[in-house]
């Protein structure tokens, strides 16, 4: 959040926000927005045309009830405000209506915007940078509850069109009876009643966006007890308590300086404002009695000139089609517009682009002197880092939770840069990759790989997305993977959505759902990857699909550049080259047999991942247990 300006910044920061507004007229459609326009005006004008026609209509009353009129005098003035008052309601409904139609337009519009923004950056780092996800928060939190959205505030603005033609009509009404002077004042008292309500709102939405962080924790805490993520473990920890009393404690810690500003901004500005607009009411209406009294006005400039005085006091108030929605709904926009800067100015390592992929069927990968440390972060993961990952072998990358695994794999799929040194791919800088043709290169299982609420084809084929159509492919990839038989149950085959949210939806186990992942990868693979990453893909398999997926290992990644990343030393052993890492660094490397032989820390991890194993199996006693686990170690 950037700081708050003050005085004449403020004015100027309201401008733009509002001239940004209005500059979404080709969103909206400039036929729409001219109705609205146009609506707008007219329920502006009619009031003051009624105003007048009812005055002449009292004005002739008299001569008419004492015989020296025809009541025809008064049948069209009292038509015509008839008229007048019909025509200011049908207008008001149809502008809500074209309001709303306007609404969408520029929110959907704003949607656009937020999401090309959101995947505009090649790397990830932007997005977990607190200062952006505050803007992203606000924006996106605006438009999906459809409150107080930019497009709101678009149609607000053109709805402010009607009261501020009304004030116009009625201070011309007052100019003509009462003169230019009284005039002067009621328009004075209106901008000031308005610069008070429009201030007041603009410094209490300005506190509202201070607080972003606390609003982003409380959106957090409602999220997490009202959605079925965490509602398990809610409820088996006994967390229920706990998240009402610290969902209470955040909410009022962000709404404290809300009730303390309001006060301040509110109740001060409002009693002085309307000291000194009711002096000005008041002598405005003591002018217009002084005429009367001495005959200068007759009754029909008397009814019309209280009614403009009293049509203008109420114009100096609050416009609830307008005033909140213009006010949030330009933050709103505010905010889309600082998160799209913040994601364009993102110190994002130029994507040089100056050399092809390389040629060969699978890389050699080389990180030479790596410095990487995560933003914000005081010490690096790495720092220094010399690793060698020959080409069409599988390396397998162990080390203790935090050593820096997975960090390696971001940097190897450039979803970040590191602050010195070199990832080389056949010896060419991934730097000087373009960006998208290296990741087309990488199939990735990550450890947090994602489930996508589409279709199992869906969810298979974005391994290589340009060959969705391939069916083939992506039931020899679900083959592959072991899914056969899970397909084999799917309602839809591989066109069943993969979630319960839908009708017809399933959903998988965690395990079939990590075999989905690997499907994807290897459909990637069937693809043109050539790169194979996974990253704990067994984690939450049974112990007999992990053995089968290891069984066909060496077969699914021949000829692949491969890096496997486990904590199961049993996995671990199959590759050719094991890689030991702890704080950022290669402690030891080699084949299993030669780290066992060199009797050092691996060997000591292996030794305990076996016996505990074995113990394990021993101690239930059965062959079953004890035995493929057992034996993969052992
Ligand atoms: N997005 C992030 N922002 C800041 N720090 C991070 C981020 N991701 C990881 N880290 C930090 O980087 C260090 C290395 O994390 P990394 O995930 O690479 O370890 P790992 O070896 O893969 O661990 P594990 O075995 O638990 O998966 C840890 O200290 C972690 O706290």
């Amino acid at each position: 959040m950037t700081a708050s300006p003050s005085g004449l910044g403020q004015w100027r920061e309201a401008a733009a926000a509002r001239l940004r507004i209005a500059r979404q007229w080709p969103a909206a459609g400039a036929g729409w927005s001219a109705v609205a326009l146009a609506l707008s005006v007219s329920r502006g004008v009619l009031p003051v045309v009624f105003a007048i026609a009812v005055s002449t209509t009292v004005g002739r009353i008299g001569p008419v009830l004492h015989g020296t009129a025809r009541p025809a005098g008064v049948w069209w003035p009292l038509a015509v405000a008839g008229a007048a008052l019909i025509a200011a309601q049908l207008a008001e409904a149809a502008q809500k209506a074209v309001a709303e139609q306007l609404s969408r337009r520029v929110d959907g519009h704003m949607y656009r915007r937020l999401i090309q923004a959101s995947l505009s950056t090649r790397e990830i780092t932007p997005l977990e940078d607190p200062a952006v996800l505050d803007e992203l928060g606000e924006a996106g939190h605006e438009l999906r509850f459809a409150f107080r959205t930019p497009g709101a505030a678009y149609a607000g603005l053109i709805a402010l069109v009607g009261p501020y033609t009304q004030v116009a009509g009625f201070t011309v009404v007052v100019a003509v009876v009462l003169g230019p002077w009284a005039a002067a004042v009621m328009l004075a008292v209106v901008l000031l009643f308005r610069h008070g309500q429009r201030g007041g709102l603009r410094r209490y939405a300005r506190v509202i966006r201070d607080v972003a962080a606390l609003r982003r924790e409380s959106r957090y805490l409602r999220g997490l007890a009202m959605g079925p993520a965490a509602a398990k473990e809610l409820r088996v920890f006994g967390l229920t308590g706990w998240l009402t009393e610290r969902y209470r404690q955040v909410y009022r810690r962000a709404l404290a300086p809300v009730w303390a500003e309001r006060r301040r901004i509110y109740l001060r500005p409002y009693l002085v404002y309307t000291a000194v607009g009711l002096v000005g009411v008041a002598a405005v209406l003591a002018l217009a009695g002084v005429r009367a009294a001495d005959g200068a006005y007759d009754l029909a400039a008397l009814a019309l000139v209280l009614q403009a005085v009293l049509a203008l006091i109420r114009l100096g108030e609050f416009y609830p089609d307008s005033d909140t929605q213009t006010q949030y709904g330009m933050n709103a926009e505010t905010a889309i517009t600082a998160f799209e800067q913040a994601m364009a100015r993102y110190p994002e390592p130029a994507d040089r682009g100056r050399a092809g992929p390389p040629a060969t069927a699978a890389p050699a990968i080389d990180f030479t002197g790596v410095r990487f440390g995560y933003p914000g972060a005081t010490a690096p993961v790495v720092d220094g880092l010399d690793l060698h990952i020959p080409a069409g072998r599988c390396t397998a990358l162990v080390g203790v939770n935090g050593a820096g695994k997975t960090t390696l794999v971001k940097l190897l799929a450039r979803l970040y840069s590191p602050d010195a040194g070199a990832v080389r791919a056949d010896g060419v800088d991934l730097a000087d990759l373009p960006a998208r043709d290296w990741q087309r290169r990488i199939a990735v299982v990550f450890q947090d790989f994602v489930r996508y609420e589409l279709s199992v084809a869906a969810n298979i084929g974005f391994g290589a997305v340009e060959h969705l159509d391939d069916r083939a492919g992506i039931r020899r990839a679900a083959e592959a993977a072991g899914l056969l038989d899970t397909l084999d149950a799917l309602p839809d085959g591989l066109d069943t959505l993969l979630s319960r949210a839908y009708d017809g939806g399933v959903d998988l186990s965690g395990g079939q759902w990590q075999r989905i992942a690997i499907a994807r990868a290897l459909f990637a693979l069937y693809h043109g990857s050539t790169v194979l990453v996974l990253d704990e893909p067994t984690a939450a398999l049974d112990v007999r699909a992990e053995a089968e997926f290891f069984a066909r290992f060496a077969e699914l990644t021949r000829g692949r550049t491969t890096v496997l990343i486990s904590h199961r030393l049993s996995s671990v052993r199959l590759a050719d080259r094991i890689v030991l890492l702890d704080g950022g660094r290669v402690v030891e490397q080699g084949s299993h047999d030669e780290l066992m032989a060199a009797g050092g820390r691996y060997a000591a991890m292996f030794t305990l991942q076996a016996e505990r194993f074995a113990e394990d199996g021993a101690d239930r006693g059965t062959d079953e247990g004890a035995g493929p686990l057992a034996q993969r170690v052992g």
